[in-house]
């Protein structure tokens, strides 16, 4: 008889095959959490595969030191648990990442870590899902179920545009994602490009940390308080949009931004036509709340500069005709969504990784596959699909699961996944 040593034999066995008695729930972060949290109060059992080690990976290893969530606290708690009522309107981006991980413990939510989905296709056959993971852990996997719900985010990859000279640049060029604070930059000259929420704050930082920073605005952007006399303008768009058709809104905000921030077109801060609210529902531009960046223009102690036309060494040559000399640049240039890398053979997500159909819609699409954080609503948009899919997925379960139907007469109900081979 010939002994394998138990990685080979794996390996003859790989990818392992797992059946999964419920839902496959892509994603660890608030969306999936908050999926999995709604479908234990349906009694339906469900697995969690998530790339990262941890829960909630984008705000644990991918934003920066100083983030406080910007829309007030209400508005970004998920299903059946509000914050701390002693948590504060903001609340900071350590105490979001607590309340989360308390959010995982109240409901029992154990994600399947360092598990890296690769595809999943719909089997028409057999009408199941199978999910391909890769993980350093237990090599490679096929997971296969009825239902697929994708909770993978809007950020999941970084956007990093290919500006003619970027590899030339002898100093460090990292992504937003990877910055903490502004302590290593400190008097350096730092080229910030993108002037979204993340561009503008962590030109903020850059300043409070005694760097010199220039902000790439290559067009028009919406930059509004985040406050209106003490009130968050959020939260007051939201309430006028209960009354009020969006265009009159959009112009209540751009009168108030004019009333409290004054007119930005000298500091190169033009207002797009189209209002705020309308930019951020037609094509998810989200408006900048502004947490002080403003004042470092006004001052002087962040330069605004326009579009990047190409990258020396040493420099960044701009779309006006001058160069600035630098010793870095932080890309803030967004992020993407990975759903096409691997979710194949269906039309329900389009060519940029969101769902074709328009929200409060697009959470459900064919052959048991949902979706959860695709709204460009942030968290208060998570909540309500997530909220949506467990109750659908609560009531195919019961009828799945009743006594009487033949499929369920064999069904595992206590344990969620058995190993197939
Ligand atoms: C800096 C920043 C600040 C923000 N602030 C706010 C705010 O104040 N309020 C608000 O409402 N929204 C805010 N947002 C929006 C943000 O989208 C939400 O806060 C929230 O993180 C979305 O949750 P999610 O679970 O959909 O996505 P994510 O938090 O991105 O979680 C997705 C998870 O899926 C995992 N994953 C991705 N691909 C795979 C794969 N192939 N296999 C396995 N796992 C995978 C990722 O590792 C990640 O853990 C902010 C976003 C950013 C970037
Ligand atoms: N405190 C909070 O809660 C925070 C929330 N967020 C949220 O996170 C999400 C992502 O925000 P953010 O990281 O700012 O990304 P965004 O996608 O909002 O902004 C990207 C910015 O990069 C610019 N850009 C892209 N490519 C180029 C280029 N080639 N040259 C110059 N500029 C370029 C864009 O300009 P253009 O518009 O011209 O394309 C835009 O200004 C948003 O929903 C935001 O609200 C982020 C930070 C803080
Ligand atoms: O912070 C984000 O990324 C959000 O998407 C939160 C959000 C949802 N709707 C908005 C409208 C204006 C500003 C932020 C948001």
């Amino acid at each position: 008889m010939v002994l394998l040593p138990s990685d080979r034999l794996d390996s003859l066995f790989s990818p392992r095959c797992v059946w999964v008695n419920g839902p496959i729930i892509i994603g660890a972060g608030p969306s999936g959490l908050a999926v999995g949290a709604s479908l234990r109060e349906q009694g339906v059992p469900y697995i969690i595969l998530e790339r990262e080690d941890c829960i909630a990976s984008l705000w644990q290893k991918r934003t920066y030191d100083r983030l406080k969530l910007h829309l007030p606290k209400q508005f970004c708690q998920l299903p059946r648990m509000p914050f701390p009522a002693d948590y504060p309107e903001y609340p900071t981006r350590r105490q979001f990442i607590d309340y989360l991980e308390n959010y995982a413990a109240t409901f029992d939510v154990k994600p399947e870590f360092g598990s890296t989905v690769q595809s999943a296709r719909y089997d028409e056959t057999s009408g199941l899902w199978r999910v391909h993971s890769s993980s350093a852990a237990s090599g490679e996997m096929e997971y296969i179920g009825r239902w697929l719900v994708v909770a993978t985010g809007e950020n999941a990859e970084n956007v990093v545009p290919d500006i003619p000279g970027l590899d030339g640049f002898a100093g460090e060029v990292a992504h937003v994602s990877e910055y903490k604070s502004g302590e290593k930059y400190k008097g350096k000259r730092v080229l910030v490009v993108g002037c979204g929420n993340s561009g503008m704050e962590v030109s903020l930082d850059l300043c409070d940390h005694g760097a010199l920073p220039s902000m790439v605005v290559r067009d028009a952007v919406h930059v509004l308080p985040r406050e209106v006399m003490g009130k968050s303008t959020f939260e007051l768009a939201t309430l006028l949009m209960a009354w009020l058709p969006l265009w009159f809104v959009d112009k209540v905000m751009v009168f108030l931004s004019w009333l409290i921030l004054g007119n930005l077109a000298g500091f190169g801060i033009r207002r797009p036509a189209i209002g705020p609210l309308t930019l951020k529902n037609k094509y998810g531009k989200t408006p900048v709340l502004d947490t002080g960046a403003l004042a470092k223009i006004r001052s002087g102690d962040i330069t605004v500069v326009p579009g990047v036309s190409r990258f020396t060494k040493s420099r960044a040559e701009l779309t006006d005709g001058t160069a600035l000399d630098l010793d870095a640049v932080v890309m803030a240039t967004g992020y993407r969504s990975n759903v096409p890398q691997w979710l194949q053979g269906t039309d329900f997500f389009g060519k940029d990784g969101y769902p074709t159909t328009a929200f409060p819609n697009g959470w459900k699409g064919q052959s048991g596959l949902y979706s959860v954080g695709f709204t460009r609503r942030g968290l208060s948009g998570a909540s309500a699909d997530a909220v949506r899919i467990a109750k659908d997925l609560g009531q195919v379960w019961r009828e799945e699961t009743k006594p009487t139907t033949k499929r369920a007469a064999g069904a595992c109900h206590r344990r969620c996944i058995s190993v197939i081979f």
